[in-house]
């Protein structure tokens, strides 16, 4: 597996096991959740969403490259927010409003259970802890999340009335974030990996990042399975 072709392709093919299949996002896009459950899900999920930016400010602290640097730190922003333009951790506050939950239980994090914060601590770890090119392979799942992020919105919008639109903003930011992201993520990932030896790690990173994914949803699921979750 050395030529760019093949490689991309078993990258490519790591969405067979991406959290889009997981049994709860399923009966998420076919409107089969109570609102209990999408709030266990919309306080659970803010345990990830605050720490992406610290995931990818271990990977600016480990990457020795200024040129990919340049171009990294503009997720950090994205998600932390500047002056004037409020950023993906605040949009997802929105959201949590929009859903019935107050900013201050969220953000105190009495909802997250534990093998949420296993598994995204996990991922916060691994970006730490291993060579910063796996770590940008890792991130690779957003090659994977615009056209669940295109079902969601379209199922939010069709099958739960009940949630303001304003609050969905967040996934329509990331309609175009994630595609711009994931291009820079596949370059950084081509142009290092060269060796089958490097090639096979880094699909191994995407496959370990698709096991967060998924037991974050598991820990979710088995949190509200019917008619419980946070009031
Ligand atoms: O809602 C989703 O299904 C989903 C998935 C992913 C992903 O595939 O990792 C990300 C996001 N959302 C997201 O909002 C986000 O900001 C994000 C950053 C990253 C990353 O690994 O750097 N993944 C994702």
């Amino acid at each position: 597996m050395t030529t760019t072709g093949s490689f991309t392709d078993a990258l490519r093919a790591q969405s067979q096991r991406y959290h889009s299949q997981h049994p709860f996002h399923v009966r998420m896009n076919a409107g089969e959740l109570a609102p209990a459950q999408i709030r266990g899900w919309v306080a659970n999920r803010f345990y990830y969403q605050e720490n992406i930016p610290r995931k990818d400010a271990a990977i600016l602290a480990n990457c020795p490259d200024r040129e990919v640097r340049r171009r990294w730190i503009q997720r950090i922003l994205d998600h932390d927010g500047t002056e004037g333009s409020e950023g993906g951790i605040e949009a997802w506050l929105r959201l949590s409003e929009a859903v019935g939950l107050s900013r201050a239980e969220v953000l105190d994090e009495r909802h997250v259970v534990p093998g949420v914060r296993f598994a995204v601590d996990a991922y916060v770890n691994f970006a730490r802890t291993r060579p910063w090119v796996e770590a940008v392979a890792s991130s690779l799942t957003e090659l994977f999340a615009p056209d669940l992020m295109a079902e969601r919105l379209a199922a939010f919008e069709r099958h739960y009335p009940w949630i303001d639109r304003d609050g969905l903003a967040y996934f329509r930011s990331r309609l175009t974030q994630a595609p711009r992201d994931a291009e820079h993520a596949l370059e950084v990932v081509t142009e290092h990996c060269r060796t089958a030896e490097q090639q096979a790690r880094a699909v191994d990173a995407l496959a370990f990042k698709n096991d967060v994914l998924w037991s974050v949803l598991d820990g979710i699921d088995r949190a509200y399975p019917g008619s419980t979750g946070p009031a």
